[in-house]
């Protein structure tokens, strides 16, 4: 899953594609580097990030995502608003991600009518106050429990048991302890019997492990890409696509079972 953050204040590449022509070249591009999906966002949930108002995340997020799925590309729309989650599943959007699990009243309602796959995340508080001092008694215990009882909820709904995928959120209410805690969580996760998707990109638990600035942690990343399915992830969520592809491939390749001699 790439990602187009068509934002002004994203922690990584805040600006860069807050222009449309610019996000829609940017997905395009991350589908020529091998991109299975490509995650348009129009409000960033860094930590202390401050909501964007419906119309202009509006006016951000549908243009892109019309331009794109003409193009055949699959998008995903990251929003927590149930308005953008309808206008982008009118717009032929593939999948709706929403780091804040679908708790937002309307937003299980907005999806449940659709075909569409669903991403729901864990995030504990709100971006603007998650990192204040998250604590838990047992993390991976209770972002597990709270990913199943999405699920119950979505399929309760009407959304299909193979249209969701579930989500950590690292970074999103989490010490590096916590991240540390889930990272090894994974094949956990992975066994309530959802696909996981993993978020780790350039975030700052790469910035904690490397000492790199966000600038510097594409190799941590594709490294932390190819521990994430080592450990049972179905799908990772990256900025940096060639490089994460590139890598999965060789390691896929080189992880194949060698058939044994013939005797
Ligand atoms: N499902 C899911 N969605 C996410 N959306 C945004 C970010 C934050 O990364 P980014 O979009 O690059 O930054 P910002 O929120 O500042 O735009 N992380 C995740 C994640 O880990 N999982």
């Amino acid at each position: 899953m790439g990602v187009v953050n068509v934002t002004a204040d994203s922690f990584s590449d805040g600006g860069l594609f807050l222009e449309t022509t610019r996000a829609i070249d940017h997905g395009l591009r991350l589908r020529e580097e091998g991109a299975d999906l490509v995650d348009v966002g129009g409000e960033s949930t860094r930590p202390g990030a401050l909501p964007v108002p419906l119309d202009e995340e509006l006016r951000r997020v549908i243009p892109v995502v019309e331009a794109l799925v003409r193009e055949n590309v699959p998008v995903s729309v990251d929003t927590l608003k149930p308005e953008v989650m309808r206008a982008a599943l009118d717009a032929g959007c593939a999948m709706v991600n929403d780091v804040n699990g679908f708790r937002a009243p309307g937003a299980i309602e907005a999806v449940a009518a659709s075909k569409a796959a669903v991403c729901a995340m864990h995030m504990q508080g709100k971006p603007a106050t998650m990192q204040a001092d998250p604590r838990y008694g047992d993390v991976l215990a209770e972002v597990a429990a709270f990913l199943s009882e999405r699920a119950l909820a979505l399929e309760a709904a009407g959304v299909a048991r193979e249209s969701i995928v579930l989500d950590p959120g690292f970074g999103f209410g989490k010490t590096l302890e916590h991240n540390l805690a889930l990272f090894r969580g994974l094949p956990r996760l992975a066994a309530l019997g959802y696909p996981v998707l993993v978020g780790v990109s350039r975030k700052r638990l790469i910035g904690d492990l490397t000492g790199r600035p966000v600038a510097e942690r594409v190799a941590g990343s594709v490294a932390a890409a190819l521990l994430a399915v080592q450990n049972g992830a179905s799908l990772v969520r990256v900025h940096d696509v060639k490089e994460t592809v590139d890598a999965l491939r060789v390691w896929l390749g080189l992880n194949c079972p060698i058939a044994p001699p013939k005797k």
